[in-house]
């Protein structure tokens, strides 16, 4: 099984605050790695950080044993790493499928469509996979902006998968989504995992989400690495209890 992703002591300073203080792990293929930690702690510094939008201040990232530390997106978007953010990235006059698409070209820079002069490049294809793959036949045609909060979630995530990417990184996830819409992004996200050979990271605070859909769980606070292991050795490990769920 290869490793898709090694982060070894990577660092972040802000002025005197060590945001991310000498951080390693790996995530294998095939893995979904959730990062927990309080409010703070650094999990969007380190996303930043692994993604090219922020210049870490030391340690190295690999891409398939390949160093990548300090790329832009732009060009990690070209090694198959795709992130979400926090706050949805759809826009909301745009249908589902325009947005599945403007990502798609987001995600190659355009090159393939100028390259060959196509006007879609195989994009309308793929949303079209993406749409049926997310279950939003329904709403394929309509815009973002009046589908639910929930349902523009999973669009968003499917946005992410439009590359067909080595590798996402998925930032709250199920933050602010209502129960029922959690359950099926849970279950999509484990199918495109399983059926799709596809590679997460994934920060939530939602520790039953978290909990169920990750196969590994590392814990991080004040900049560091706590702990990982599985969720199960996760909540066994007192350092963990102590400092984050025994609350
Ligand atoms: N651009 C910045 N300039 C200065 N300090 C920053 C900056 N970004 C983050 N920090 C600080 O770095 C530390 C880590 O913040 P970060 O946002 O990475 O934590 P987090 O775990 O993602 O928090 P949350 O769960 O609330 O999203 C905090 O002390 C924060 O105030």
């Amino acid at each position: 099984m290869g490793r898709v992703l090694e982060v070894t002591e990577l660092r972040k300073q802000f002025g005197g605050i060590h945001a991310v203080d000498g951080v390693s792990f790996h995530v294998d293929e095939g893995e979904i790695l959730g990062i927990i930690g309080p409010n703070g702690c650094g999990k969007s510094t380190l996303f930043n950080c692994i993604l090219g939008q922020l210049r870490p201040s030391g340690g190295e990232v690999k891409l398939d044993g390949r160093p990548v530390t300090g790329l832009y997106p732009a060009a990690l978007n070209r090694l198959g790493v795709s992130r979400t953010f926090q706050l949805l990235q759809v826009f909301p006059q745009l249908s589902v499928r325009e947005n599945l698409i403007l990502a798609g070209q987001e995600h190659q820079g355009s090159m393939v469509s100028r390259l060959f002069g196509a006007r879609d490049a195989g994009l309308t294809a793929q949303a079209n996979r993406m749409i049926a793959f997310f279950r939003l036949e329904h709403l394929a045609d309509e815009k973002a902006g009046g589908l639910s909060y929930g349902q523009q979630k999973l669009l968003d995530a499917a946005m992410a998968f439009m590359a067909g990417p080595r590798l996402v990184l998925l930032d709250e996830p199920a933050g602010g989504v209502n129960l029922t819409m959690l359950a099926s992004l849970k279950e999509r996200l484990r199918a495109i995992n399983a059926e799709l050979k596809a590679t997460f990271v994934v920060i939530e605070h939602n520790m039953d989400f978290v909990m169920s859909l990750c196969s590994r769980v590392l814990v991080m606070a004040e900049g560091r690495v706590l702990a990982t292991g599985t969720p199960a050795e996760v909540r066994a490990n007192p350092a963990v209890v102590d400092a984050y769920l025994g609350h």
